[in-house]
């Protein structure tokens, strides 16, 4: 309860990042193949100000490591485990409950709340998803990537029901880093039909995907590799 107060709360402090509409085109996609990819979603500006702010949460020791060993947290997305494979090689910093750490740019994490408030709103809007999407359920966490990191192929939903009666309906993904080289690795592969797709993660793309359906993974990364992952959710 306090989570979701805060959540409506934080949502409501600061206006969200300018951005255009979803295109029709990738409403389309997502209701038609389960995914959608739109490059330059967010301005230069303010990916740059939340990969700032995502850096210097890092400098200031907040990240945990997740994913080592097989190790399965409860609260990521890590249920499609092989408790004895590496499932993924990241850090995460959950950014859904005030207080939000001093450390960084505040101010840009409330933005980035609001910025995925205004598109769970679009995106119930335009009728994306079978359940509506709670305005309450919504949780965003910045991931950090070393060089060598991974995320093995998953889906985002768990195989039983969650005891709070969330449903994972909507994952999305921002990327940061401003520049991105193929030959880097690090490519977000999502195993559409008929083909899987590659998305390189470069500053300003954003994924959409229905949690349900898509299976992905995050192909080995030689350079640190830094991107936002939230879940849209409906509640019963
Ligand atoms: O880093 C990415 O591109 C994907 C992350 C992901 O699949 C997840 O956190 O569930
Ligand atoms: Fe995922």
């Amino acid at each position: 309860m306090l989570r979701q107060l805060a959540w409506r709360g934080a949502a409501r402090l600061r206006a969200p990042f300018p951005r255009q509409p979803l295109p029709a085109a990738a409403l389309y996609s997502l209701e038609r193949l389960g995914y959608a990819v739109v490059p330059g979603w967010l301005r230069a500006a303010d990916t740059a100000a939340l990969l700032a702010d995502a850096l210097a949460l890092e400098a200031a020791g907040v990240p945990r490591a997740a994913g080592v060993g097989g190790v399965a947290e409860s609260e990521s997305s890590d249920w499609a485990v092989e408790l004895k494979t590496e499932l993924r090689r990241a850090a995460s910093v959950w950014i859904h409950e005030p207080p939000l750490s001093l450390h960084g740019a505040p101010a840009a994490r409330l933005a980035l709340l609001s910025t995925a408030e205004a598109l769970r709103a679009e995106l119930l809007d335009a009728g994306c998803t079978a359940r509506p999407l709670d305005t309450e359920a919504t949780s965003l966490a910045y991931l950090y990537y070393p060089a060598g990191g991974f995320y093995r192929r998953h889906r985002d939903t768990p195989p039983a029901p969650s005891p709070t009666g969330e449903h994972r309906e909507v994952s999305l993904l921002l990327y940061l880093d401003p520049v991105w080289r193929p030959d880097w690795g690090g490519a977000l592969r999502i195993f559409a039909k008929p083909a899987p797709v590659d998305v390189q993660p470069e500053a300003g793309t954003l994924v959409l995907m229905h949690s349900p359906l898509l299976e992905h993974e995050v192909l080995e990364t030689s350079r640190a590799r830094h991107c936002v992952v939230g879940w849209l959710c409906s509640v019963t």
